[in-house]
């Protein structure tokens, strides 16, 4: 079976001043898939996340080169609207960061202003159902949503990105901050929304990688060292340095 590829990035390259970061990358995000991006701290993953949607643009400093193709078209192309972009391809952040007003509000907020016609408490509740945040919090949409636990709270993050209706999300390390049910729930949450769209998760935890992605991209230095799917590269890694970055003999 083909698989269909959403997003395909040719020789991106990214260096912050002086110090290039991303040297030439070329790798294929699959349609309905999660994609894990591992390796040791500071190999690029945040910077490589942030390419595909254009966050990097507001990183000061910041210099891109190559190509990120979002369904064939070049998302750096003059022509197109980098918020329209981050519309189409959502984020979650490492630290759960939801607004101080409502649960409701905290999703509701961006269809809104973005002028959704349609049933706006209608896509609040669905969007908390795919998040898997529903049945907790249905009886308390008017609360505040500090008031949520942390692993709440960042699928509350999570529904609030899927309110926009994405058709790929990218995570960056979701679940860093979270305690381990809390990362179990998170990680039920996002094996269940490939279903619907595309997953992109930078994780530090090499298990999670294991448990959630179908296929990982493991990036050492800048570069990427080995792409495939999840279940063969853990067990039959093509390259010496996989292979000791997954059994932890470094990172
Ligand atoms: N805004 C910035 N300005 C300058 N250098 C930066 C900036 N952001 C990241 N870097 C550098 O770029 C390199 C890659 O950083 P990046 O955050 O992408 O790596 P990472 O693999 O996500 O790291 P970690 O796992 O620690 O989060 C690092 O050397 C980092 O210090």
């Amino acid at each position: 079976m083909s698989m269909e590829s959403v997003i395909s990035i040719r020789d991106l390259r990214v260096s912050y001043k002086d110090h290039e970061v991303l040297k030439g990358i070329n790798l294929d995000i699959y349609k309905n898939k999660i994609t894990a991006i591992i390796g040791p701290s500071g190999c690029g993953k945040s910077t490589l996340l942030r390419c595909l949607n254009r966050m990097i643009d507001l990183v000061e400093g910041a210099r891109i080169s190559g190509k990120v193709l979002f369904k064939g078209e070049d998302i750096y192309s003059p022509k197109v609207d980098p918020v329209r972009v981050r519309f189409k391809i959502g984020m979650v952040f490492q630290k759960p960061n939801p607004f101080p007003k409502s649960i409701f509000e905290n999703v509701a907020f961006g269809p809104r202003i973005n002028g959704y016609k349609g049933d706006l408490s209608a896509l609040v509740e669905r969007s908390l159902r795919w998040a898997g945040l529903w049945d907790e919090v249905k009886d308390r949409l008017g609360e505040n949503a500090y008031a949520l636990s942390g692993g709440q709270q960042q699928r509350l993050c999570i529904a609030r990105a899927l309110a926009l209706e994405p058709e790929v999300l990218l995570l960056d390390e979701p679940c860093s901050a979270l305690d381990p049910v809390s990362t179990m729930r998170v990680e039920e949450t996002i094996t269940h929304l490939k279903e619907r769209l595309t997953i992109v998760i930078v994780t530090h935890n090499i298990q999670q990688a294991a448990r959630v992605a179908d296929y990982t991209a493991f990036l050492l230095q800048g570069e990427l060292v080995e792409f495939g799917e999840t279940s063969r590269m853990f067990t039959v890694p093509k390259d010496k340095r996989t292979e000791d970055f997954i059994t932890g003999r470094f990172g």
